[in-house]
């Protein structure tokens, strides 16, 4: 039997579609227009198409957004700056900085300034260290896509062992916490592997659920995956001007249950959430 393929573009179309009408709702109440400030510096191909797709989603979904683009060199300081105002700015229950910031700016300095109450990426150290309790908070992005596809598509985590391939702060990590949560959408047995893990390909053939982070093109063989996995390709990896996933698709997907491709995966998941969590961040700032 073939994989059954995940059509992250469909249930992230799903998911837009529900918070229009949340955006709608909250109007029609008399709340604020939810409002997102999305911060650019430099000229990174892939990062400027990101900002752009998520500005388009916003204005689908009835949102104000605004992208605010500082040139390559802008010194720490200015960006810093940026951030104060932004967090200060009515307009905006929602701020995000773009990720990877150019070399001079200290990335989690930069996302320490966001004001945690419009961290609608996730990725502050208060919404992660929350998250982590088992605290509400904004969810990281990428992380709930992940948990989103896999709920919506009836692969429900509790008691599965999920084996997670990479530890990014953006990916790796926050997934392992979120997915470990005592919730719906939680109560897996994490296993975390990284570069230093040894005979990784014992472990994640023990994965129920195999999440690929790594951020390595096709390192996931199908020698490395159990029959009839679940398996999650978080993976962009552009190569000869094609994208492609950390799995090896075609092979692992004769072998799984289930999987996500690459394009049309997790990648657009995380621009549904992150239009879910500033629909949140307006909800909470109009019952202030
Ligand atoms: N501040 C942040 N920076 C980054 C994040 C993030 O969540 N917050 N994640 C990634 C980039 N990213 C969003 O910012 C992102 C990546 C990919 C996609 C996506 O829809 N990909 C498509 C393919 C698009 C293409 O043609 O390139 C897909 O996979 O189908 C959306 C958002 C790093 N930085
Ligand atoms: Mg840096």
């Amino acid at each position: 039997m073939p994989a059954r393929i995940l059509n992250g573009n469909e249930i992230a179309a799903e998911l837009r579609a529900e918070v229009a009408e949340g955006v709608a709702q909250l109007t029609a109440s008399g709340g604020p227009q939810p409002g997102l400030a999305a911060v650019l510096v430099g000229d990174d191909a892939a990062s400027a198409v990101y900002v752009r797709n998520k500005g388009r989603a916003c204005a689908e979904a009835g949102m104000h957004s605004e992208t605010f683009h500082l040139p390559v060199d802008t010194p720490h300081d200015v960006l810093l700056s940026l951030i104060d105002r932004l967090n200060a700015d009515d307009r905006f229950h929602g701020i995000l900085v773009q990720l990877p910031l150019p070399a001079q700016i200290d990335e989690a300095t930069a996302i320490e300034r966001i004001a945690p109450a419009k961290d609608v990426d996730g990725l502050h150290p208060v919404s992660q260290g929350k998250m982590l309790q088992g605290e509400p908070t904004y969810l990281p992005c990428t992380p709930s896509g992940v948990q989103q596809v896999l709920l919506r598509s009836g692969y429900d985590p509790a008691g599965q062992h999920v084996v997670i391939v990479g530890r990014s702060n953006i990916v790796g990590k926050p997934l392992a916490a979120l997915l470990m949560q005592r919730s719906i959408g939680g109560n897996a047995t994490v296993t975390v592997c990284h570069t230093r893990t040894r005979n990784l390909s014992d472990i994640t053939r023990q994965a129920d659920i195999l999440v690929a982070a790594m951020g390595v093109p096709g390192a996931i063989t199908a020698d490395m995956v159990r029959d009839g996995a679940v398996v999650i390709d978080v993976g962009i990896n552009r190569v000869d001007d094609r994208l492609v996933g950390d799995v090896d698709f075609d092979a692992v997907a004769a072998k799984s249950e289930a999987i996500t491709p690459v394009p049309g995966g997790i990648g657009p998941m995380t621009i549904a959430m992150l239009l879910s969590n500033t629909l949140d961040a307006a909800r909470r700032y109009s019952s202030k």
